[in-house]
């Protein structure tokens, strides 16, 4: 069977024998004919040339899936980052900026550094912005230039040096200040909404037919960026989350009837939630946004409190949160706040909670409790990453460098089962990344806390049932449901 093609702006798709397709990303030349080449200057870079194989096949490729069957379709690919034998970057003639948008995350700071001492270093590179505080200083506010010297140990802090903001994203003018200072390589940091405005900054680059490539990297500490492995930062906030159970603990342990009950981040997702209480060991309860519960009667909260009390004296509860935000809103004023990039503001799940288990035993009169609440959601997100997330900032840094300067854009980078890849933009701001509550990992977290699973049978019966179709649509070639490791069942 030949090759079969197909291409939007945002994708091309290529497709191979025994159901193998690539979902590739867009290329300059898709737009500009006859652009020159530049042998890669890392050829006669010391540290690289001794390499063996140090750049990668032009036809490499990164399965999406890798448990698969005898008879199973080869599945989705793409295209797999790293260094190219030749470069549509003259080194000189480069100029990038660098932007970061969204919340807060361990790491920015590593991703920022490692882009420009990766640019000065592999490609020599020299000319850096910073755009001040997210998309509306492309337009609004002066520009920082950035050197190795000046990133040299901002890994060490948290936060972004660059600063960052939630709204504000006016594409054309983005792309005019882009067009004005002669920019021709963006890097944009951030979650979901950032890589929304990315896509549509690449588009009118595009319509207008400019040389400049764009290339996102996903910042999310809810790890709730599909298709990647996990996101950076996410590591560090499970560790840290710790240093709050265990302070919770500690408290719960130490009174008769002790309740310790902690905040972590996660609005649509509970993988924080879910990891830290997983290698915490001292949790009793984790509630995540995927998994509804109720407080009063049978299978029910209270009770599962009661009965942790009179076995063990004391009980720790980790909540995400967006968790049981439904609950929150039938029995407080819901007032619908909206921020600036017209996300829902949630309402705090972990007071509210807190205030109805004190109702609740203060009403019962059997049992006195004392509860300690902490919520360290800020405090996790302020924090460097740390060592394992700089590396994992580097490569995505390195990959993210390596595709611009081979010409690649319209993409974003990230790990798909260990290899970086080229991911298109759609493909990872299509839908969120959540915890499967029918998955095995789950099960573990259940099996270990020992907690309800707020759900009876038919409710499991009709999630397993969806989940069954989908996996079945896996098989036959037609979903793309992710077969990423962190989340799935191993
Ligand atoms: N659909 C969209 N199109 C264009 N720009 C968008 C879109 N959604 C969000 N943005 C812009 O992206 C920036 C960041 O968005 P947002 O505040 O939602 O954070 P995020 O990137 O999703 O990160 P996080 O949710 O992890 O904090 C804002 O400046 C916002 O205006
Ligand atoms: O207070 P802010 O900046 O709106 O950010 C809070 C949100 O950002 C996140 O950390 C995502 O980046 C969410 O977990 C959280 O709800
Ligand atoms: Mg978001």
């Amino acid at each position: 069977m030949g090759m079969e093609c197909s291409q939007n702006s945002q994708m091309k798709i290529v497709k191979g024998d025994a159901g193998y397709v690539l979902e590739d990303v867009p290329h300059l030349t898709d737009y500009i004919p006859d652009l020159p080449t530049y042998p890669n200057p890392l050829r006669s870079n010391p540290a690289y040339s001794v390499v063996k194989q140090y750049f990668v096949n032009v036809d490499d490729t990164v399965a999406q899936k890798i448990v698969v069957h005898k008879n199973s379709p080869r599945g989705i690919h793409f295209r797999r980052s790293g260094p190219r034998q030749k470069v549509y970057f003259d080194s000189a003639e480069v100029h990038a900026c660098i932007v970061t948008c969204g919340g807060l995350c361990p790491g920015l700071n590593t991703v920022i550094r490692e882009i420009v001492s990766g640019l000065y270093h592999m490609y020599g590179v020299n000319r850096i912005l910073g755009i001040d505080g997210g998309y509306r200083g492309f337009y609004s506010r002066n520009t920082i230039p950035l050197t190795p010297k000046f990133v040299d140990d901002i890994h060490k802090r948290g936060g972004t040096i660059l600063g960052t903001s939630r709204g504000g994203h006016d594409t054309s003018k983005i792309v005019d200040s882009i067009q004005d200072r002669g920019i021709n390589q963006v890097y944009i940091l951030g979650g979901d909404g950032t890589q929304k405005g990315a896509a549509v900054i690449y588009e009118e680059i595009r319509r207008r037919g400019l040389k400049v490539a764009v290339a996102g990297i996903p910042k999310t500490i809810d790890n709730d960026i599909p298709v990647i492995d996990k996101s950076f930062g996410f590591d560090t906030a499970v560790e840290e989350a710790q240093r709050a159970i265990n302070a919770a603990h500690v408290e719960a342990e130490s009174i008769e009837n002790g309740i310790g009950v902690v905040k972590l981040m996660g609005r649509y997702s509970g993988f924080i939630a879910m990891y830290a209480t997983l290698a915490s060991r001292d949790v009793d309860c984790c509630l995540i946004p995927e998994s509804p519960f109720y407080l009063e009667g049978k299978g029910g909260l209270f009770e599962y409190i009661e009965k942790t009390l009179k076995e063990s004296g004391h009980m720790v509860i980790v909540i995400a949160e967006g968790a049981g935000q439904d609950l929150l809103s039938e029995s407080l004023q819901s007032m619908d706040l909206k921020d600036a990039s017209g996300n829902k503001q949630l309402q705090d799940v972990g007071l509210w909670i807190s205030q109805r288990i004190k109702d609740h035993f203060a009403r019962q009169r059997k049992m006195s409790i004392t509860l300690k609440y902490i919520d360290p959601t800020y405090m996790i997100r302020a924090i460097p990453s740390n060592a394992s997330d700089n590396v994992y900032c580097t490569l995505l840094a390195h990959s993210a460098i390596h595709g611009a300067m081979a010409g690649y854009t319209g993409f974003t980078v990230g790990p798909v089962n260990g290899r970086h890849a080229f991911i298109p933009f759609n493909r990872i701001t299509e839908r969120q990344n959540k915890v499967v509550i029918t998955d095995r990992m789950w099960a573990r977290l259940l099996a270990s806390t020992n907690q309800p699973s707020f759900q009876d049978a038919k409710d499991v019966a009709e999630v397993k049932e969806e989940e069954e179709e989908s996996q079945t649509q896996l098989l036959e070639g037609a979903n793309s449901r992710d077969d990423k490791p962190l989340t799935n069942s191993h």
